[in-house]
């Protein structure tokens, strides 16, 4: 789990210069950090020899200055480098090193691989000779260890340019950055491991998502005053089922399933037709899961958006309303394919791309994955890590969806209740195993 300010590589620039202004502040941060880098690496040494390979920016003198650090504390430990030293701070550090730097194409293989080529500078794609350079010593290592980013990964989007390896762990410095959470490119980092260079937390829009504070329950607190959820029924009953059994394991104390369909197990939901549906007890609503595309859908969607309730649009209603039709205080829990539908092919990062829907249709928006990024219209985004890939099976998001209406609910604010149920559900997969499938998340909730 991983917590904590999330920062591009311009804003990483800004966040550096502010706390360490100048040529010696740049400097003195390169050296805490490759010495740093050097500690963490000694510690997984245990006798093996270390080849670190350099790139041509700062980057690289990370690398350069770890280097000069093994060896004093009396590693065995190469360099080579892959692009001689351009950046002024990546020159002095070389000269740091004093020994010799080998070629990258003769250099020998090392039991330890450290990755000092590309950091949070890389903005295009490697080229095929850098590629099969470093891939060539990275996969021939035991261990493979990054500082900052795995060359080949967009730092900003988390795009895949060519990354020739997998790392087994990634020294960060000061701050994540953007690929450290966006797939693919946090799938090559392995472990994350954070190195605290002295300059503070910084302020950012972006963040990974935390463990929610607890909604207390007063004593006296009976079940319309935990939080009351309508679910849409529809054409596939066990999805809003799901999603009404998920906001009563949210902590929701009343929750019914109203539409047209009554094909439900007996259960604690309360179930009821359309016509039945008290609008003056609503306090949040589910609208989409197994909802349906026809005429009586759209016709029972209509009719709970009227209530005028916060709400979570999930499913079958994303491929029908337009942005300009959300009704404020909503959350949407689109998928890639729900999200596409609704705002077609965005530029940008997931980051950007969930941002620039927020704020097109006035909304939270959540959009789901490995790396489910919920944004908000005034640009404030989270990026959720703590989840596990056995979520993706059929139904998990209908789980989601109810989930979310609980905590809308229970009184948070639409931004703070999608976090907190992105939160809830990946804390549910992360507990099961494997072959979980939707129903047995319910049980997993906490
Ligand atoms: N600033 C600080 O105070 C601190 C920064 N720190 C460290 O600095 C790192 C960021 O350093 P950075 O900005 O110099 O970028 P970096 O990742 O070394 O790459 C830039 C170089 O690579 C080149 N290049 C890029 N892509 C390429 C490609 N595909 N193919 C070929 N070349 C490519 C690019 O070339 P250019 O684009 O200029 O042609 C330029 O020469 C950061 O991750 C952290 O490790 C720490 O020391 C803590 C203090
Ligand atoms: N590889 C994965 N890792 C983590 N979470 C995942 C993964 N794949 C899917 N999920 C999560 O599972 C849920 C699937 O939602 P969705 O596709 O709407 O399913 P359904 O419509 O069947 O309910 C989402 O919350 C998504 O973030």
């Amino acid at each position: 789990m991983t917590a904590g300010a999330i920062l591009t590589a311009s804003e990483m620039k800004g966040f550096e210069q502010d706390g360490a202004p100048g040529d010696e502040g740049g400097w003195s941060l390169m050296c805490r950090a490759g010495q740093a880098a050097a500690d963490r690496i000694a510690i997984r040494a245990a006798g093996r020899e270390i080849l670190i390979l350099c790139g041509p920016g700062n980057n690289g003198g990370d690398g350069y200055v770890a280097a000069a650090r093994l060896r004093d504390l009396g590693l065995r430990v190469r360099v080579a480098a892959l692009i001689e030293p351009e950046s002024e701070l990546c020159r002095r550090a070389r000269d740091l090193w004093v020994s010799e730097v080998e070629s990258p194409e003769v250099g020998a293989r090392a039991g330890i691989f450290v990755d000092a080529v590309f950091g949070s500078g890389q903005d295009r794609p490697l080229s095929d000779k850098i590629v099969a350079a470093i891939g060539r010593l990275a996969n021939a290592a035991e261990l493979r260890i990054a500082l900052d980013l795995v060359s080949g990964s967009g730092c900003d989007d988390g795009a895949d340019l060519g990354a020739p390896y997998h790392a087994e762990e990634t020294l960060v410095f000061a701050a994540w950055k953007p690929a450290h959470a966006l797939y693919p490119a946090a799938g090559f980092m392995g472990h994350l491991d954070m190195i605290d260079i002295g300059l503070g937390e910084p302020k950012a829009e972006l963040r990974f998502n935390s463990p929610p504070e607890a909604i207390p329950s007063p004593a006296t607190s009976h079940k319309f005053d935990r939080g009351t959820v309508l679910v849409a029924a529809g054409h596939m009953p066990g999805a809003a089922w799901l999603a009404a059994r998920a906001a009563q394991r949210g902590g929701a104390g009343y929750v019914t399933l109203a539409g047209y369909t009554d094909a439900f197990p007996p259960s604690s939901v309360v179930q009821m037709a359309a016509g039945e549906i008290d609008a003056d007890r609503q306090d949040a609503a589910v609208i989409g899961p197994g909802l349906g595309r026809g005429e009586e859908s759209r016709a029972l969607a209509q009719r709970i958006i009227d209530i005028g309730c916060p709400l979570v649009l999930d499913g079958d209603i994303l491929s029908w309303m337009k942005p300009d039709d959300v009704p404020p205080a909503s959350v949407l829990t689109p998928h890639e394919g729900e999200f596409r539908r609704m705002f077609g092919n965005l530029p940008g990062s997931k980051v950007e791309r969930a941002r620039t829907a927020a704020s097109r249709c006035g909304a939270v928006v959540c959009l789901k994955g490995r790396d489910t990024v919920i944004a908000s219209p005034e640009g404030a985004a989270v990026v959720n890590d703590h989840a596990h890939p056995r979520l993706g099976t059929a139904g998990s998001g209908d789980v989601l969806a109810g989930l979310v209406g609980a905590e809308l609910a229970r009184g948070r604010a639409p931004f703070e209740a999608a976090c907190a149920g992105v939160w809830r559900h990946g804390d549910a997969g992360c507990r099961g195993r494997d072959g979980l499938i939707a129903e047995d998340l319910l049980d997993l909730i906490r």
